[in-house]
């Protein structure tokens, strides 16, 4: 029995019932679930409670971005429904991210609180666009400093990056990596992947995969897969 499964499956699916029909064929033992802004938009707060009454650890990933005040509120709303992590955008800054904590800490759950660097979907061409000119790897790891120096337990980032920010912010650091692809899996929508087992020997702290799992032909099959080609325990 595995009590801090590294695989979180992304629930991103557009009602409850095809979330639900996911879940039945996974176990809290193999994976935590995330649920992002699709599915919390159509299905909401309940049914977030009714997922971490089912014992599975539940990511909820909103990504606050607002005024601090207007984030701290909804962290602690966010804290209520008794979630395992949540999240928000560090380029909000180190006040709003500071808030945010701070409403964490005071919620009787006290979930872990990470922020979001820069997006896996985006590359430095992208970033350019929004007019950052900052080179993509120095940005984030300027956004990764500011969240651990906010107090924050860790960061959403690329596993590309993972490795540089391990050394420079400790071994305590939770490293969330998203853009997680199998070997020969379509990238999809994703700019910066990585394979799973890669993404584990640079030092993330855990696994966000969505399409690779939801969109397979047996998901519980190919979740276990890749807990094989990781060395996790099954
Ligand atoms: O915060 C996230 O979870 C997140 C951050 C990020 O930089 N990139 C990213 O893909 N995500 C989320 O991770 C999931 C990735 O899904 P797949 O691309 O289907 O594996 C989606 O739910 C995204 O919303």
């Amino acid at each position: 029995m595995n009590n801090d499964p590294k695989i979180i499956v992304a629930l991103d699916y557009q009602d409850a019932a095809s979330a639900l029909n996911l879940v039945k064929q996974l176990d809290p033992s193999l994976c935590r679930l995330k649920v992002g802004k699709e599915l919390f938009t159509a299905a909401g707060p309940k049914f977030v409670e009714q997922l971490t009454r089912s014992n599975f650890g539940v990511f909820l990933d909103l990504k606050f971005h607002d005024i601090p005040n207007t984030v701290a509120k909804a962290c602690t709303a966010a804290s209520n429904l008794g979630v395992w992590m949540l999240n928000v955008h560090a380029s909000g800054g180190l006040e709003m991210m500071q808030a945010a904590q701070q409403a964490v800490q005071q919620s009787e759950s006290k979930p872990l609180l990470i922020a979001v660097t820069v997006l896996t979907s985006m590359n430095q061409t992208s970033l350019n666009q929004v007019g950052i000119h900052t080179d993509l790897t120095t940005h984030v790891m300027n956004l990764a400093t500011l969240t651990q120096q906010a107090g924050l337990d860790g960061v959403v980032c690329s596993a590309l990056e993972a490795q540089m920010l391990r050394t420079k912010l400790g071994a305590e650091f939770c490293l969330v990596t998203p853009g997680i692809r199998p070997a020969n899996v379509n990238q999809d929508d994703q700019s910066r992947v990585v394979t799973p087992a890669d993404a584990l020997k640079n030092g993330s702290s855990y696994l966000v995969i969505g399409r690779p799992i939801t969109k397979a032909e047996d998901p519980r099959k190919a979740l276990e897969a890749i807990h094989q080609e990781c060395n996790l325990a099954l």
